[in-house]
């Protein structure tokens, strides 16, 4: 593939105290494409995450987003370009309802200045009427409209988790980020994710998944990225990487296939 990619990540390393968290990482993610990064507890997973969205600094390295440089902007402003993130644990608002948390996460796109949400302008209100409509959907979309009043701390895990990727859609991204989605979810309900996740990916965006769940991540990726004690040992598709015989070392026998 030729296409400029959505990602771009380039000798990132960062350490702390003298762990080496990332040594060195590097990869690509096409447009459109799903692409699963994992590795056993503590590979460094999770602070590439960090590392990509700037949540903090890497020593050195550089992470290019549709071939422009983002290391160095804040997070908000790599959000603000269209790079959103999920958290291990859902961060659900829990004293909002399942309606309200998904227009927060419009909120910093909305256009209306602040002067004429203020004043409730008729424009300010079709573009309120707009992002509910799209909430709706979504909601519809997964099945969670019986839960649209109800408040977030009162859903199962199950529905949190798929609450917290509505709300990162709301945000209408090119690219997501989400940091292990399956986590505490039942079969039923990693069945449904692994569904949406495919319907987002039909829709263009570009998906990076840091998951423990490998049917899940066998099931959707195309491609799989492998960190081990902080470097990537292997990159392939599904079927490349459950027959590499680093990865299945690097797993200690865990079970690496879908089987
Ligand atoms: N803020 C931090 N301060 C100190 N050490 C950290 C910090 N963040 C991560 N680490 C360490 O860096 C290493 C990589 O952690 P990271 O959370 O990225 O791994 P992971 O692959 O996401 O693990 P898991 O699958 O268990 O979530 C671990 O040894 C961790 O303890």
């Amino acid at each position: 593939m030729n296409s400029i990619p959505a990602i771009d990540v380039r000798g990132l390393n960062r350490s702390f105290g003298g762990l080496r968290a990332t040594a060195n990482v590097s990869f690509s993610i096409q447009q459109g494409t799903v692409t699963a990064l994992i590795g056993p507890n503590g590979a460094g997973k999770t602070t590439v995450f960090n590392l990509i969205t700037n949540l903090f600094p890497a020593d050195s390295g550089e992470v290019d987003f549709h071939g422009t440089r983002i290391d160095g902007l804040s997070p908000v402003e790599i959000a603000e370009l269209g790079l959103i993130r999920t958290f291990q644990t859902a961060r659900v608002f829990p004293g909002m309802t399942v309606l309200e948390n998904l227009l927060v996460g419009r909120h910093h796109k909305v256009r209306q200045g602040l002067l004429q949400q203020m004043l409730w302008l008729p424009s300010a209100q079709r573009e309120e009427a707009s992002l509910r409509e799209r909430a709706e959907a979504l909601l519809d979309l997964v099945g969670l409209s019986r839960y649209r009043d109800t408040h977030a701390a009162d859903l199962p895990m199950g529905a949190k988790k798929l609450v917290e990727v509505l709300r990162a859609l709301m945000a209408q991204p090119s690219v997501l980020l989400l940091d292990e989605p399956a986590a505490g979810l039942n079969d039923t309900e990693t069945a449904e994710l692994a569904a949406l996740l495919l319907a987002i990916r039909e829709t263009g965006i570009t998906i990076l998944v840091v998951e423990h769940n490998m049917s899940l991540v066998m099931g959707i990726a195309d491609q799989i990225v492998v960190l081990e004690a902080g470097a990537v040992i292997a990159e392939g598709t599904p079927d490349e990487i459950q027959r590499n015989p680093r990865v299945i070392r690097a797993y200690l026998g865990e079970e690496v296939s879908p089987c």
